[in-house]
């Protein structure tokens, strides 16, 4: 098997279906796509930075994604709206992979993460609205921990990892933390079946019950 083909049967290993789908319906809803890519024959992730303008997370890295709208058929078609809106990522060349667990924030959005790969070739057209750059960084990054740290605050999976990534193409420092950093830090770890050179949050034989105890938990505290 081939990196992609590994990649693609490890994620697919934990996918979460359906298992949520008995949650409370009246919980607001976002997705965020985690694009996946080859290139020189490495995985990479993609990542955006969010325009300054925005009134939420403004100015920080995040995967494209946003909240679920009326028109949307589940939550992988939210994710692959919003990619389209965001970076023009056209939906008929992307390959999804699977759903992973949702995660609530603390504004009480459930998040459902979607992880696909695109095209080696994809040109993003950033919408300036939204979006002021996108990079791709290969993902083995988020396993390595020279450019990592820990804050000691509780976020989705133990504390709160922070990792600052410099683009060898445009020199930008991009601080990569909190929900994104942990979301990246997961997909790398199951894509790759590697564990990080740092304290991962949960077991990686069994991510499913890690990441169904801390949504129950947050669910109980609503
Ligand atoms: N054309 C536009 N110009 C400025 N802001 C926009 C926009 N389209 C969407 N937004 C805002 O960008 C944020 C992210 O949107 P999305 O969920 O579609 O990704 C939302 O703000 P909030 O984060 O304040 O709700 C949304 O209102
Ligand atoms: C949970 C809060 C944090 O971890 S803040 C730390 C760094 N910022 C992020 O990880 C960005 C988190 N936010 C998002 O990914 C998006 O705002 C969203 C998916 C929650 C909603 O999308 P929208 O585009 O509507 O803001
Ligand atoms: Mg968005």
């Amino acid at each position: 098997m081939d990196l992609k083909e590994k990649a693609i049967a490890s994620l697919k290993k934990h996918a979460s279906g359906d298992a949520f789908s008995r949650l409370p319906a009246a919980l607001p809803k976002a997705s965020v796509l985690i694009p996946l890519l080859l290139r020189h024959g490495k995985l990479h992730a993609l990542l955006t930075v969010r325009s300054v303008n925005l009134k939420h997370h403004a100015g920080e890295v995040c995967f494209p994604g946003g909240k679920s709208e009326s028109g949307d058929t589940d939550e992988t078609h939210t994710a692959l709206r919003e990619a389209e809106e965001e970076i023009g990522l056209p939906s008929h060349t992307v390959q999804v992979i699977c759903k992973l667990f949702p995660v609530l924030n603390k504004a009480g959005l459930l998040i459902t993460p979607v992880v696909a790969f695109i095209e080696s070739s994809f040109k993003p057209r950033p919408n300036a609205d939204e979006v002021s750059e996108v990079f791709t960084l290969p993902l083995e990054f988020f396993t390595k921990e020279a450019d990592h740290s820990c804050y000691p605050v509780p976020s989705v999976f133990g504390p709160t990892h922070s990792f600052m990534y410099t683009d060898p193409r445009t020199g930008h420092i991009h601080q990569i933390w909190g929900l994104t950093a942990a979301l990246a830090v997961t997909v790398a770890a199951l894509a790759l079946g590697k564990k990080p050179e740092f304290e991962l949050g949960f077991d990686l034989d069994d991510p499913a019950s890690a990441f169904r105890d801390v949504l129950n938990r947050r669910l109980s505290k609503l």
